[in-house]
């Protein structure tokens, strides 16, 4: 869903501790970007899990439970992971919905577009509802069809798990679902604590970095690294120069 009353723009500080950026950003920001140093994430699963509530505690730390339709909102923060200060960037999406076709999923062609351009996935899903549940192999399969190759930065997020006596899903199926996944399983409360919504998204973050690849955040798209060439050496470059000069001098004065 998305946030009525967006608060205010501000800033964050690094440490995460000040004022919060919560602003709608273009696709492709130039402004208030670390250089190379941007990791997209994408929030996806069923209706009603949580999604927005996940993203807005993480932002702000705080539970709004008041929203309306969500039409895809982009959020933008700098964070610092492992030292380093990093541009995030997550972007809500609506809800996917289980169908009967063959390929089993309902994805707005807006979800499509977002699951390509991000970086990272974060699966949610209700641990009061399992048939959100049920819609995370499908999704998950429905990622890889847009990212054929390579390492899909993903984890799974129980959500809700402060309605234990509503519970529809084992915190064990939750850690296989997401081990078969080659993600890890957080389970988490939106509207009661904003550690362990903390946790998972950073964990996320490092392990987008991590795929990235020498941990410096340059995103390799597709797979495909070109290495950029190396700047040759000069002082080589001069020495060997020095060297045939003084031979040509040498044989010259030898004639
Ligand atoms: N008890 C409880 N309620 C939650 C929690 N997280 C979200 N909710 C409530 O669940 C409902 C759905 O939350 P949203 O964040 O709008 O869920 P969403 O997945 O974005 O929903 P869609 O827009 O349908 O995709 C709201 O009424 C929230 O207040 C949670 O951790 N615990």
């Amino acid at each position: 869903m998305r946030l009525t009353g967006d608060p205010a723009p501000g800033t964050m500080n690094s440490s995460g501790s000040g004022n919060f950026l919560l602003v709608p950003i273009p696709e492709y920001p130039l402004l208030d970007c670390v250089p190379n140093k941007t990791v997209k994430i994408v929030v996806l699963g069923a209706s009603n899990v949580g999604k927005t509530a996940l993203i807005v505690r993480f932002l702000t730390k705080r539970f709004i439970g008041d929203y309306e339709a969500n039409t895809g909102a982009l959020y933008s923060r700098k964070v610092t992971l492992e030292g380093e200060e990093v541009s995030l960037q997550i972007q809500d999406t609506p809800c996917v919905a289980l169908q009967d076709d063959p390929e089993g999923l309902y994805c707005q062609e807006q979800i499509n577009r977002s699951i390509y351009w991000a970086d990272g996935y974060v699966l949610v899903f209700s641990i009061t509802d399992h048939n959100s549940y049920r819609t995370i192999q499908p999704l998950y399969q429905h990622v890889r069809r847009i990212h054929p190759s390579g390492n899909i930065p993903v984890i799974l997020v129980g959500n809700k798990s402060d309605l234990l006596r509503a519970r529809q899903v084992p915190a064990n199926e939750g850690e296989t679902l997401a081990a078969s996944l080659g993600g890890v399983y957080f389970e988490a409360s939106a509207r009661e604590n904003h550690e362990g919504v903390h946790n998972a998204f950073l964990h996320l973050c490092q392990e987008v970095i991590r795929a990235f690849g020498g941990g410096n955040g340059e995103k390799r798209r597709g797979g495909l690294h070109l290495a950029r060439p190396k700047s040759p050496n000069m002082q080589e470059l001069k020495r060997r120069f020095r060297q045939v000069l003084s031979s040509k001098v040498k044989s010259a004065t030898t004639l």
